[in-house]
């Protein structure tokens, strides 16, 4: 049987590279029910305001998704809690740790799949996941088991000797899921990690990521399937024009209805068909 990170972090050989152990810090009470706290987040870029003031609480142990239209503000969102981009104004606190104060220790907890798949993409699948690993601090013989057990895991195997530059945009998004995982991080930062990865992969994805939680880790990622995010989320916040317009469990969001139907009718449809007369009219 494969192990999931989470499954690694509590086996008997890997409590001396957990990230909590590795960092010295003593998890505190709040930090131990509060996976992710956002108070007051705010990002322009000019005039823009992609994220206008959001403050969400993401509990310890639990499946949180964001939803929003596209140029909603998910992205930046994820980003600042990933340490990869500042905010303007407003704070971080990722187990206990404030983000903006204690940059490293903060990334030490987590694990991020970023947007755009952006990675050196001229290594090899293993020597990608081995680098992860070493960045991570982690010794040869352990990154190297880990990232056999992901790569079985994320059905990668076959795929671990070819460069990541060749690989689909399905298995690149395999392999940088893989990699964000393979320290055993407490929190997964995941923009759109289903985004096109097959159907039977998605599940495989879906059982790690529930093992992952149900051992004490919290995932928080960006979607737009939202069956797959009512599904699977404990908790949901639909984020549109850079602000928190519902939050809480699916149950409390959907007030009744689908999650669907509660995001369009949140989100509203800014398309307009009108206008579009021309395309009817082939031009041959
Ligand atoms: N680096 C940047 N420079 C300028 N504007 C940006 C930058 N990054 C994001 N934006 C703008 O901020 C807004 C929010 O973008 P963001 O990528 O966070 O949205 P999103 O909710 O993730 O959208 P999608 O669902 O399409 O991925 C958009 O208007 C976008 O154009």
């Amino acid at each position: 049987m494969v192990e999931t990170p989470a499954e690694a972090a509590s086996g008997a050989d890997a409590e001396s590279d957990d990230a909590a152990s590795r960092s010295g810090r003593d998890f505190g009470e709040a930090a131990a029910t509060v996976a992710i706290s956002i108070r007051g987040l705010v990002k322009q870029f000019g005039d823009n305001h992609a994220v206008a003031g959001i403050d969400l609480t993401v509990p310890a142990g639990s499946f949180y998704g964001i939803v929003g239209p596209n140029g909603a503000g998910k992205t930046t969102t994820l980003s600042i809690v990933a340490g990869l981009l500042r905010p303007d104004a407003g704070t971080v606190v990722i187990c206990g740790i404030d983000q903006a104060k204690e940059p490293l220790a903060a990334k030490r907890v987590m694990g991020v799949l970023p947007d755009r798949l952006r990675t050196f993409d001229r290594l090899t699948g293993r020597q990608l996941l081995y680098y992860y690993g070493l960045l991570r601090g982690l010794a040869a013989d352990v990154i190297e088991k880990r990232a056999a057990d992901l790569a079985r895991a994320f059905d990668l195997g076959d795929a671990l000797s070819r460069v990541v530059s060749d690989y689909s945009a399905g298995m690149t998004k395999k392999i940088m899921l893989a990699g964000a995982m393979i320290h055993s991080p407490r929190v997964l930062v995941l923009d759109e990690p289903f985004e096109s990865v097959d159907p039977v992969s998605s599940a495989v994805i879906l059982d790690i990521l529930r093992a992952y939680v149900s051992h004490g880790g919290t995932v928080i990622l960006s979607s737009h399937g939202m069956d797959l995010v009512e599904r699977v989320c404990s908790r949901v916040a639909i984020v549109v024009g850079g602000e928190v317009l519902a939050e809480g469990t699916i149950d409390e969001v959907r007030a009744g209805q689908t999650l669907e139907a509660r995001f369009v009718e949140l989100a509203g449809s800014s398309g307009e068909v009108e206008g579009l007369e021309w395309l009817h009219t082939f031009s041959d």
